[in-house]
């Protein structure tokens, strides 16, 4: 059999979670509360890396999923229990995706996201005017187990951005978003209710809901 062959006609099952109690591997405040709502119904307890007192990662990969692997793997390896790591970002179009997978960077050591949001604006306005101001977040969502196993989706959104930044909701970037179909209004100045039902994050799990959940 051929290497396509075999690949489309194997179907490897995805492993699911059983248990009650799942490490968030994250040091980020604002995600640990939006997946807290968005996993709630799932899982009983999910205590965060930062309360467990876990170390966190250098992300030295240079993908979304490659990163959300790596966080979550470090998690279920250093708590023997399963966790599960967001990696995320916004990707510009008119800056070549960036910041990408350096969003969380380009807040500086502060986590200043006034000055990264600023750095956005002053790059965008020396980037030729014909790309436009679309972009989009990029949620990667990786699930791993203390043996190494991992499951790993990507969830996206799409939308514009807008300076100066409005709206005092939400976390990181989302003052200078204005997600697709919601008029002018930005991801801060959304409801946590309403940035659930459209954002990056949902996305994703949505995905590994179906996959993994449930
Ligand atoms: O819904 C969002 N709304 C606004 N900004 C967002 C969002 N989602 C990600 N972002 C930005 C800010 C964040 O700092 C960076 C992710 O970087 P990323 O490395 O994945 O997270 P992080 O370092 O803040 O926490 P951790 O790695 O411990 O999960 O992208
Ligand atoms: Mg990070």
């Amino acid at each position: 059999m051929t290497e396509t062959a075999r690949r489309s006609t194997e179907t490897v099952a995805p492993r699911r979670f059983a248990g009650d109690t799942l490490v968030i591997a994250s040091h980020n405040k604002g995600k640990v509360r939006e997946i807290a709502a968005l996993l709630g119904r799932y899982v009983a307890n999910f205590p965060s890396a930062g309360e467990l007192g876990l170390p966190e990662p250098e992300e030295t990969e240079k993908t979304f999923i490659g990163n959300a692997a790596l966080k979550a793997l470090a998690a279920a390896k250093a708590s023997g229990l399963p966790a599960l790591a967001d990696d995320s970002g916004l990707a510009v179009d008119a800056l070549d995706g960036a910041p990408g997978i350096y969003s969380a960077r380009w807040a500086g050591p502060e986590k200043d996201f006034a000055l990264a949001m600023e750095k956005v604006r002053r790059e965008l306005a020396l980037a030729p005017d014909r790309k436009g101001d679309r972009a989009h977040f990029v949620c990667a969502l990786a699930l791993a187990w203390p043996d190494g196993h991992v499951e790993a989706v990507e969830g996206q959104a799409h939308g514009t951005l807008t300076f100066p930044p409005r709206g005092s909701k939400g976390f990181g970037y989302d003052p200078i978003f204005i997600p697709d179909g919601h008029g002018t209004t930005t991801y801060a100045e959304l409801d946590p209710d309403q940035k659930h039902a459209i954002s990056h994050r949902a996305d994703a799990f949505r995905q590994l809901v179906a996959r993994c959940f449930g």
